[in-house]
């Protein structure tokens, strides 16, 4: 396992991003996770979002596409949907990883099916074939390795690693 970004590195970001969000996302909005990977930058986005003062709502969204693969299965499934009304709402959507994009995409259309207002989304980290993809904020941009750690998993691993690294 190569170490690719530390603690450190992931909290300077993640402060970084909420003073991005500050001003824009108010009590009127709805933070969505998507579980499971987002949990452990959902967590820490949602905290520095309060610490600024602003209260959203908090939900969660459990898509699945990868179950234990490496790579995607081209289908994004709704494990359980958000537990609270979005229609008339603008949510945030919030993800561990964006990398062919599908996930992401698939959170959007649902949620504007539900009747959100309009969506933001934020990953925190990119992967390269994503580039070029429709996102709105991103922590970092990853080289093409395969991921694990602050919510990244290996079948079902290392997602409480509090660093990201590269499985080599
Ligand atoms: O941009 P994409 O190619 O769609 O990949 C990103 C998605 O892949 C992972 O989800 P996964 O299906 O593995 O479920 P998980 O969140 O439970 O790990 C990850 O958490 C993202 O949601
Ligand atoms: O690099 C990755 N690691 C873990 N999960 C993922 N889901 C999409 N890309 C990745």
């Amino acid at each position: 396992m190569r170490v690719l970004l530390s603690a450190e590195e992931i909290a300077e970001r993640v402060e970084a991003l909420a003073d991005g969000f500050a001003g824009q996302v108010d009590d009127g909005w709805t933070v969505v996770a998507l579980l499971q990977g987002a949990i452990p930058f959902a967590a820490d986005l949602m905290r520095a979002i309060e610490r600024r003062g602003r209260h959203p709502i908090y939900d969660s969204l459990w898509l699945e596409s990868y179950h234990d693969a490496r790579e995607s299965s081209g289908k994004v499934v709704v494990r359980a949907d958000i537990s609270r009304a979005i229609e008339g709402r603008p949510a945030l959507i919030v993800d561990d990883v964006f990398d062919s994009g599908r996930t992401i995409a698939y959170a959007r259309a649902h949620l504007m099916a539900k009747g959100a207002t309009r969506t933001l989304a934020c990953a925190f980290v990119r992967k390269p074939q994503a580039m070029g993809e429709a996102i709105d904020a991103i922590g970092w941009d990853a080289p093409n390795d395969f991921l694990v750690g602050y919510g990244m998993d290996d079948a079902g691993r290392y997602r409480g690693l509090p660093y990201i690294a590269a499985l080599d």
